[in-house]
């Protein structure tokens, strides 16, 4: 498993306003979208291509395509879908595929409640998005559902991580050269809820301003 924090300045800029107490939804969705554009960027970088002929208006060349079975994009609701139009503004040809799930905010336990994934994975390049990494149970089930449909390859979008999240998920699959994890930002700690320090909050109720239900 591979984790890269980029380290670029917008990118820094972009997660403090984030963090803000006081930056309302509307900021906050727009920052995020910005921020999945950057990320994505580099998340991409061994997207599958192929070569392809090009007639230009003087000569014949070729060019890159990305090649089929195009990449597929996975946001895990709530909070993830924040981050689709970003990352499909850039890869405008990327299937996208969703999760839903949620953790018990009392045992931590992870609830699927949506899989609106195909069935079949084999071969595709997969790019899960959810803006958090916290104690990682959510991100280290989510790979696993994705690899047990056969994907190739999983590479997760997240703004900011815990280091005990990223700890999670190399014991989970730190023998596999196919899971990339990158990041805005990996934060100090968890506190004793379980929340990223310092971390934004809870991003879904930061991004759609409500607190839902617990799940149970
Ligand atoms: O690493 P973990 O400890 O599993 O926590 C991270 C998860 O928590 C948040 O989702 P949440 O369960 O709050 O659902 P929501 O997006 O509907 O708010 C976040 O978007 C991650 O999916
Ligand atoms: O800090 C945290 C932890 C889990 N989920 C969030 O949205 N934020
Ligand atoms: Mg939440």
């Amino acid at each position: 498993m591979r984790v890269q924090v980029v380290d670029h300045p917008l990118v820094a800029h972009k997660v403090s306003v984030l963090r803000d107490k006081n930056t309302p939804s509307s900021i906050f969705r727009q920052l995020t979208d910005e921020l999945v554009t950057l990320l994505a960027y580099e998340a991409t970088r061994e997207v599958r291509t192929e070569q392809v002929e090009v007639v230009t208006p003087v000569a014949t060349t070729m060019g890159t395509s990305i090649a089929k079975p195009t990449p597929l994009v996975v946001p895990i609701l709530r909070a993830g879908l924040g981050m689709l139009e970003g990352m499909t503004r850039l890869v405008p040809t990327a299937e996208v595929g969703f999760l839903g799930m949620a953790r018990n905010e009392e045992t931590l336990d992870i609830i699927t409640y949506a899989d609106r994934v195909p069935n079949d994975l084999t071969g595709r390049q997969v790019f899960i998005l959810d803006p958090m990494l916290a104690t990682g149970g959510t991100l280290a089930e989510a790979i696993k559902f994705i690899f047990d449909r056969g994907a190739e390859s999983v590479t997760c979008i997240c703004l900011i991580a815990a280091p005990e999240g990223v700890e999670r998920l190399q014991k989970a699959h730190g023998d596999n050269d196919e899971v990339h994890v990158v990041l805005a930002s990996l934060d100090e700690k968890l506190n004793e809820k379980a929340y990223i320090i310092p971390g934004l909050g809870d991003a879904g109720d930061r991004l759609y301003g409500v607190t839902p239900p617990p799940i149970s």
